[in-house]
């Protein structure tokens, strides 16, 4: 069944953080859901609207994530609100996971959900807090030195994070300072992110305590990244000169966003948990008519 000829399609709405995701369950991959109708879908005027699409689909049952398949049942087949696809989506996953629950498809406690990214373990705590911890892999720090992010005529200087998907953290003394996060920033120098990047500002809030504003690749500014919160904790960490894998000890950063706060610990062998909370707002049933434009 391709989007466009569906008649009605069950979907959620959901949110970690106040990024807000369009949620589709599409468990046996039927859904051929195209960059357009991702964009419709997520239009917040003339669509649900959302920060971004998460597609819940069987890992087996799609060609991108089959081969992950004995190892998650479950691929979040992430996009953002143009249409574009990214690698992965930390407040996606947490939401994706809390879908599954609540839709008795898994069981709170430990899940493994694919992702572009790869497999990532996530615990959805039971009870009714929505709280769910997820194990985003290692951060990687790839550099080089020098990269300045730029907002009209001023320009700070950032570190590239990569956490599947690529960031550049800058410090800010004040997170006004940005303006308006809705063009995306530039960087320098040029190449660095072929393929765009996420950017986020960050001002310390008291000992390793810090908020943050966020453009999304993709999708504009944000009420929140959990990716870049990830990015922004291990950004801060070395900051002050904290590196987990020499120290022997997990560093813990809260990180504020302006859709509330996340939790992200960074561990010895070099796992970034972060967790947050998760929430499902509405469903039903979208109209043939926004899937074909
Ligand atoms: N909001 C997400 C990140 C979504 C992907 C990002 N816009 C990209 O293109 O990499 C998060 O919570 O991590």
């Amino acid at each position: 069944m391709s989007a466009s000829t569906s008649a009605g399609l069950p979907f959620l709405k959901g949110h970690g953080t106040q990024n807000d995701f369009v949620i589709v369950p599409d468990p046996d991959g039927l859904l051929d859901l195209g960059p357009a109708a991702v964009a419709r879908l997520c239009d917040r005027r003339a669509g649900i609207g959302g920060d971004g699409l998460l597609r819940v689909v069987r890992s087996a049952a799609d060609p991108e994530a089959a081969a992950l398949a004995d190892r998650a049942e479950w691929f979040m087949d992430y996009r953002n609100s143009d249409g574009s696809i990214a690698e992965m989506c930390g407040n996606g996953v947490r939401v994706f996971a809390h879908y599954l629950v609540r839709a008795g498809l898994a069981k709170p406690g430990p899940l493994a959900v694919a992702t572009r990214a790869g497999v990532r373990q996530v615990v959805v705590a039971d009870g009714d807090s929505g709280e769910v911890t997820v194990d985003m892999g290692r951060a990687l720090l790839p550099g080089p030195d020098g990269i300045e992010v730029m907002v009209g005529d001023r320009s700070w200087p950032a570190r590239n994070v990569n956490m599947g998907n690529p960031h550049a953290v800058a410090f800010v003394e004040d997170l006004d300072q940005a303006g308006n996060l809705w063009t995306a920033p530039l960087t320098s120098p040029d190449g660095v992110y072929p393929e765009g990047v996420n950017v986020e500002f960050v001002v310390d809030r008291g000992p390793r305590h810090v908020a943050m504003r966020v453009h999304e690749r993709g999708s504009g500014e944000t009420r929140s990244c959990g990716t870049g919160a990830c990015a922004v904790a291990v950004a801060a960490a070395r900051r002050e000169g904290i590196d987990p894998a020499v120290t022997g000890e997990p560093v813990t950063y809260t990180v504020d966003v302006p859709g509330g706060r996340l939790v992200i610990a960074e561990h010895p062998d070099g796992r970034v948990e972060m967790t947050g909370p998760a929430e499902i707002v509405a469903e039903g049933v979208i109209e043939p008519g926004l899937l074909s434009g």
